[in-house]
């Protein structure tokens, strides 16, 4: 894709976003035919006035001066009607275009791979649909159509002028070339602090966005001088961009008043002596500061317009990227299922994030229909991975996952992951009440199965327990609820779903006894009946699974039953069991 970057005008990316708006041709057509009406009606005032001086006024005819007076008004009236009509029917043509796209810009982003988001900042996605979507609006209300109304608009008051008097014309346009080289300069100077204005506001939100996320280690840290510090840096730099943008606003202004006044000037001077020798009207003389206004006020818009329209195109590239990546996870298997039974099975699975750092090394094992594994190893040895790549969350490199002897690949993926459920120690809790994080907003999951649910688990007492029930409103992320109150909702979660095979990361984080209890009670029956894999940290749990596979660096190092495992000496997972639970022998 091209790029939009510099000075260079880039005709594809505008095509591209004109394209946007196909579906509102009609809109754009008529938005199109207003920009040309209201041209000429604009421009036509001072040619009345002329009008009605010379030929009315001064000839003291005043029926002919109240009718023209009357035209005059009809055409203020037009003008100004027309003008409402423009100005909304274009701000509406970009609005459905912007909220067509955001849905777009939304639904692409789902489907993307994991990967994207490990590799762009929270911060970016956000700016990209929000932002910078926004101002693909601008390109439609504050630019092309609008750009194209005002080059019309100069053309007609020019055409008018001409018609009027051509010395008159020619005497205003001297000073044109003064107004293009200030309006040039102030064009580049003010497109150059606005993207540093931008600059600047990026860095600030994404400052914002990362401090208030880790609130919680600034405080425990105590770092918020330093934070202070840093902020008020970006806050000045900040300051200072906006500072240097409306300075040549500040400048510009009373240079092109410079520039009209000496126009003024050259017009009346050269006017009046024309006059006075009977080759100007006196009615041409009282228009032509008025056409004078009409003509520079679209030119000193239309740099401010130009910079608009460029920087909504900056975004759309922007834009335009994200929809143009095409990095989702392919699904093309078209095998749909009602129910996943059978073993799970790697074969020589390889796997890497990134293609080239290798995290899981020829993985070899098998999950019989029904029965649990667990899946020990120290920290970064590759346990979570085992379970992104089941899901399909992440493509691997080399060898086979099948379920049944299916390899899932050619698994419909939403069938596949519809029936796999993965239950996170970091469980993420959604902006509403228990109820709607419980069931996502499925509206197939009643209120009843949802109650039934945490029954079976034993989480009922302890959500009824809330303030509200099952209608307490949880605060995103789960601020307001306790961990252990957290996974339990998750385990409610996986549970409404009632998936074939059920994935558990175990939290390591100690909750009171009590609590443990529960959990653990619950965590048994989730399992029960269903095939699972568990990532495991309580002994218990490991205990518990039919089969213990051991990791290590990305290797399998030992797989068997508890038993089985304690009775290899110096093993691995005898050793770690030593270590990590002193009290079991
Ligand atoms: N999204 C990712 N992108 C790139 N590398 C990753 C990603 N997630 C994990 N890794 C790397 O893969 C390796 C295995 O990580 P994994 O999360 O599977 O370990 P783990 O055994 O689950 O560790 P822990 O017990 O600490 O959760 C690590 O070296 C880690 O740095």
């Amino acid at each position: 894709m091209s790029e939009s970057k510099g000075n260079k005008f880039d005709w594809e990316i505008l095509k591209r976003i004109l394209k946007l708006a196909k579906p509102y041709k009609g809109l754009f057509i008529s938005v199109g035919i207003l920009a040309v009406v209201i041209a000429p009606i604009s421009a036509i005032r001072p040619y009345l006035i002329n009008i009605i001086v010379d030929d009315h006024i001064f000839n003291n005819d005043i029926p002919g001066l109240i009718r023209m007076s009357l035209i005059f008004v009809a055409a203020v009236l037009a003008a100004v009607i027309l003008q409402y009509i423009f100005i909304y029917s274009v701000n509406l043509l970009g609005q459905q275009v912007i909220r067509d796209l955001r849905v777009r810009v939304f639904n692409h982003i789902l489907s993307l791979k994991l990967r994207f988001f490990d590799t762009t900042p929270i911060g970016t996605i956000t700016t990209r649909t929000i932002n910078d979507v926004e101002a693909i609006n601008n390109v439609f209300a504050q630019g092309v159509v609008t750009i194209v109304a005002d080059i019309l608009s100069i053309f007609a008051v020019l055409g008018l002028m001409f018609f009027t008097s051509v010395k008159l014309t020619l005497i205003c346009l001297i000073t044109m070339p003064l107004m293009m080289l200030a309006t040039y300069v102030f064009k580049e100077k003010v497109k150059a602090s606005y993207q540093n204005v931008r600059t600047q506001i990026s860095k600030m939100n994404a400052f914002l966005n990362e401090r208030i996320t880790g609130m919680r280690i600034v405080q425990i840290f105590n770092a918020e001088k330093q934070e202070r510090e840093k902020f008020k840096k970006i806050n000045r730099d900040y300051t200072k961009a906006n500072l240097n943008a409306i300075l040549y606003y500040a400048v510009f202004y009373p240079v092109v008043e410079i520039i009209s006044a000496l126009s003024l000037a050259l017009l009346v001077w050269w006017g009046a002596g024309g006059y006075i020798s009977g080759s100007v009207s006196f009615g041409a003389l009282v228009a032509f500061p008025m056409y004078l206004d009409l003509l520079f006020r679209p030119i000193r818009m239309l740099a401010d317009k130009f910079n608009t329209l460029q920087m909504g195109m900056v975004a759309a590239d922007r834009v335009f990227k994200v929809l143009d990546n095409t990095d989702k996870i392919e699904n093309k298997g078209n095998i749909y299922i009602e129910k996943l039974e059978g073993d799970i099975k790697f074969d020589d699975v390889s796997f890497s994030y990134d293609d080239e750092n290798y995290v899981l090394h020829d993985i070899n094992f098998e999950v019989k229909e029904g029965s649990t594994l667990a899946i020990v190893g120290s920290t970064g040895s590759g346990k979570s991975t085992i379970i992104n790549i089941l899901n399909r969350f992440y493509e691997i490199q080399k060898g086979t996952i099948s379920i049944n002897g299916t390899d899932i690949r050619e698994f419909n993926l939403d069938s596949l992951r519809s029936r796999i459920a993965i239950v996170l120690q970091d469980v993420f809790l959604f902006n509403g009440n228990v109820y709607e994080n419980i069931s996502l907003r499925n509206e197939d999951i009643s209120k009843e199965k949802i109650e039934q649910a945490a029954k079976s688990i034993g989480a009922d007492a302890f959500l009824e327990n809330l303030p509200d029930g099952y209608d307490y409103k949880v605060m995103e992320r789960g601020a307001n609820l306790s961990m252990g109150q957290r996974q339990l909702i998750s385990f409610v979660r996986a549970l409404v779903f009632d998936p074939d095979i059920l994935i558990l990361d175990e939290a390591t984080s100690s909750i009171d006894t009590e609590t443990e209890a529960i959990i653990q009670n619950a965590i048994e029956k989730l399992i029960q009946k269903r095939t699972s894999i568990i990532i495991a940290h309580r002994l218990s749990t490991i205990r518990n699974a039919d089969k213990i596979l051991v990791l290590d660096k990305g290797y399998i190092k030992e797989f068997g039953s508890h038993d089985e495992l304690m009775k290899i000496e110096d093993g691995h997972y005898r050793n770690m069991i030593e270590m990590q639970f002193v009290e079991m022998h």
